[in-house]
């Protein structure tokens, strides 16, 4: 069973919405309105369409076989006149999936027991279902006491992804409202429209040719047909490329102290990530010390150092313009000496040229390294998630000369480009250890694939 399959069996029916979302609610509604409308005129146009005679194009759609043909014309789809369907369709907007899960409630268990315990209830199951995609067993016993805890972190990416989720949702549905019948210039337009949405060059080539083969082949006729398949494919890929993903921090197994080395263009969020990620230690009792290691950027220490005083750290710092390494030599000496538990480190995120910048992290490396064999057990990147395939570009230079651990994404909260996740891990093959959701210092997550994928495309796999 491939992931969406997974996920929808896990999330299935789950009024996804928190209470809180009413201004989202609000604008799903409109947009579910605007769609409904939408697929209807669409569907009246395009019954007139067949009536004229457009033919389809030629291509891998002009296939010799008559159901062929009928299954890649949407043209002679009439407007469907059951509501979960246009739902559907229309849900890959926005946040329609209330009115889904409302239907799927109505239909299967009582009503008023569904309407009673709308989110939360409904919300602890899903997340308990969450855990058991990666640990079945253990999830069985996770319904309890941790499922509130669940909860808010399913709602953390159901909220820092509705940007991403409607930005995306409504590229796909102008996309979809344009075409009257899958042929060549749809899967042309349509691997554009998921470039624009983020999901990185090469996935979105292979989703569009694998989904040339899999619209015939499901005999997908309707819009919301097709949009599910091309949803389909993503998550399912998604899920595929992931297998054996660890997406964990590591930490030293000697009880000498660990180092995480974060690295990453200027103001991608290093210093806050830092910030939030010492706090995090400091909360459970460890002995945490920063060493601010970007000596180049005026005022890059003094920032730390408000982090360090913030959250009540120590922050080991140089004189400005001084060599960074010596800086963090200073920090790995210190934290051996105190026994600390962790070592995080500030880097630069410009130097004079690219080369300087490559080996003065080389450099800063082999010094952390030499006190501490072990060291660093991650070396994280830092990217702004705002910028979608600028951060990909990114990602690529630096791991060309970088020995990258995993990934920090920031600043989803602000986001329409989450869609990167699906890049990152398609193209890159590194793992996101760490989200950005805000600009606090408890606004920080570990990075939960299925939960944010699911974030993504909630409406479509609710269902
Ligand atoms: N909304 C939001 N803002 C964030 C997040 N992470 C960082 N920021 C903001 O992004 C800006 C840049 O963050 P920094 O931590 O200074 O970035 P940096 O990579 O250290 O940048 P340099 O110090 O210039 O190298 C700051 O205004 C942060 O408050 C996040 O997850 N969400």
């Amino acid at each position: 069973m491939g992931l969406f399959d997974r996920l929808r069996k896990a999330f299935g029916g789950q009024p996804a919405e928190q209470p809180e979302e009413t201004s989202a609610s609000a604008s799903a509604s409109t947009a579910l309105a605007e769609s409904t409308a939408a697929a209807s005129a669409s569907a009246a146009d395009s019954t007139s369409a067949a009536a004229a005679s457009i033919p389809v194009e030629s291509g891998s759609t002009a296939a010799p076989a008559a159901p062929m043909d009928e299954a890649v014309s949407m043209a002679a789809e009439p407007a469907p006149a059951s509501v979960p369907d246009q739902a559907v369709a229309a849900s890959v907007q926005s946040a329609s999936a209330s009115a889904v899960a409302a239907a799927s409630a109505a239909a299967s268990e009582s009503a008023a027991q569904a309407a009673a315990t709308a989110a939360s209830a409904s919300l602890s199951a899903a997340a308990a279902e969450s855990a058991s995609l990666s640990e079945a067993a253990a999830a069985t016993e996770n319904t309890g006491s941790e499922a509130p805890a669940e909860d808010a972190s399913l709602a953390r990416y159901d909220k820092g992804l509705a940007k991403s989720r409607t930005s995306f949702g409504d590229r796909l549905n102008h996309f979809l409202a344009r075409f009257r019948s899958v042929d060549d210039a749809f899967f042309d337009e349509l691997e554009e429209t998921l470039i624009e949405g983020d999901v990185g060059f090469e996935t979105a080539l292979k989703i569009t040719d694998e989904l040339r083969d899999e619209v015939k082949l499901r005999n997908a006729k309707k819009k919301s047909d097709v949009a599910e398949v091309i949803v389909e494919k993503m998550v399912d890929l998604y899920g595929e490329e992931g297998a054996g993903e660890d997406n964990s921090l590591h930490f030293s197994t000697d009880g000498t102290p660990t180092v995480f080395l974060f690295v990453g263009v200027n103001g991608a969020g290093k210093t806050t990530t830092i910030g939030k990620l010492a706090h995090r230690y400091q909360e459970q009792g460890k002995h945490v010390l920063l060493a601010a290691g970007d000596t180049f950027r005026a005022g890059a220490t003094e920032q730390l150092v408000e982090w360090g005083r913030r959250v009540n750290v120590p922050v080991v710092t140089g004189p400005a313009e001084s060599d960074p390494a010596a800086v963090v030599y200073d920090a790995v000496h210190r934290a051996k000496e105190e026994n600390a538990d962790i070592v995080l480190v500030d880097t630069a995120g410009r130097l004079q040229n690219k080369v300087n910048l490559m080996n003065e992290l080389a450099k800063i490396k082999r010094v952390i390294t030499r006190e501490l064999p072990e060291a660093p057990q991650e070396v994280l990147l830092v990217l702004d998630g705002t910028t979608g395939q600028n951060a990909l570009s990114q990602a690529k230079e630096f791991t060309k000369t970088t020995n990258v651990t995993g990934i920090v994404l920031t600043k989803l909260d602000g986001s329409a480009k989450g869609g990167i996740v699906l890049a990152i891990r398609n193209e890159l093959h590194l793992p996101v250890k760490l989200v950005g959701l805000g600009e606090k210092m408890d606004d920080l997550a570990d990075f939960d694939p299925n939960k944010f994928v699911y974030g993504l495309f909630k409406e479509l796999i609710v269902r």
